[in-house]
């Protein structure tokens, strides 16, 4: 059924999924992000990049508008998903998160069942008309999480109780079990050692197939190894966006050359 949504979806690999024009986000007196202008393409990996405290992770929020949730911040300028304004007063933010998922740099399962914590999303959505439906969806979601195997046998179990790393797993099964079309990543790897971090890359690679994921990430290595477009945001402006070889190899400005040569940051 998830798959049947998936391949129903036409894909245009140069079509903008997420646009943004003329962004600003204000939390209270402190102008955060300044006129940030971005097309997100469907089906690739883009990065984030920057120093701390550069805006990355507010521009990220603004694409599910889970800024919304913070007092204070006000979100100016236009941001389209699919064409569709997400910030008109008829959009529901919460089924908005559905579409546009989100996973946070700790781990954070909710206090139930690993199965629970995959069908919270599809149940309270109303995804799935019966258990055998939300029993394919929860089997599925993990299965593409790359969890499956280590779970399949007690998805009774508190998610709580599993590592670090497939704790991550478990909330990237939760957040592509409504079938999102973006999937946006604060940070996924900064709390897993070496071999979680390069499973949940591998997983990133494999998403990508399917929908458009977008990263925050402090590890240029890891920019580099998993996405094919960076953007690289520096005191609240989007610097420079591009391919993510050219970014890396050949910058267009001397601020994103800085940053990744190491002289700032
Ligand atoms: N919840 C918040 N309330 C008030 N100000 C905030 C909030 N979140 C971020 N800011 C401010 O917005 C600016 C950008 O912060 P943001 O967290 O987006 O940067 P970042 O590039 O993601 O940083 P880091 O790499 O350290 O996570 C900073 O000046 C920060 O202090």
């Amino acid at each position: 059924m998830n798959d049947m949504r998936i391949s129903e979806r036409t894909v245009d690999t140069t079509k903008a999924k997420i646009a943004a024009r003329k962004v600003q986000v204000h939390y209270g007196a402190n102008h955060a992000l300044k006129d940030v202008d971005v097309d997100i393409l469907d089906k690739t990996v883009t990065a984030f990049i920057g120093p701390s405290g550069c805006g990355k992770s507010t521009f990220l929020r603004c694409l599910n508008r889970m800024n919304d949730t913070i007092p204070g911040c006000k979100v100016t300028g236009k941001i389209t998903l699919d064409a569709e304004d997400i910030y008109d007063p008829k959009v529901d933010p919460v089924q908005l998160r559905a579409k546009v998922g989100m996973v946070f740099q700790k781990p954070n399962p909710f206090p139930k069942s690993i199965y629970d914590n995959v069908a919270y999303g599809p149940k309270i959505h109303g995804l799935t008309r019966n258990k055998a439906e939300l029993d394919e969806v929860v089997e599925t979601s993990l299965r593409r999480a790359a969890l499956w195997g280590e779970v399949k046998d007690r998805l009774s179990s508190p998610g709580t109780g599993l590592s670090g790393g497939q704790q991550q797993r478990l909330c990237i099964a939760r957040a592509i079990a409504t079938s999102p079309e973006v999937l946006l990543m604060d940070e996924p790897c900064s709390a897993l050692d070496p071999i979680a971090t390069a499973q949940v890359e591998e997983l990133i690679d494999e998403l990508r197939s399917q929908f458009s994921v977008v990263i925050v990430t402090h590890s240029m290595q890891q920019a580099a190894r998993v996405s094919q477009k960076t953007a690289f945001f520096h005191l609240g402006y989007l610097v420079e966006y591009g391919e993510t070889g050219h970014i890396f190899t050949n910058p267009s400005d001397p601020r994103t050359e800085s940053y990744i040569s190491g002289r700032i940051g």
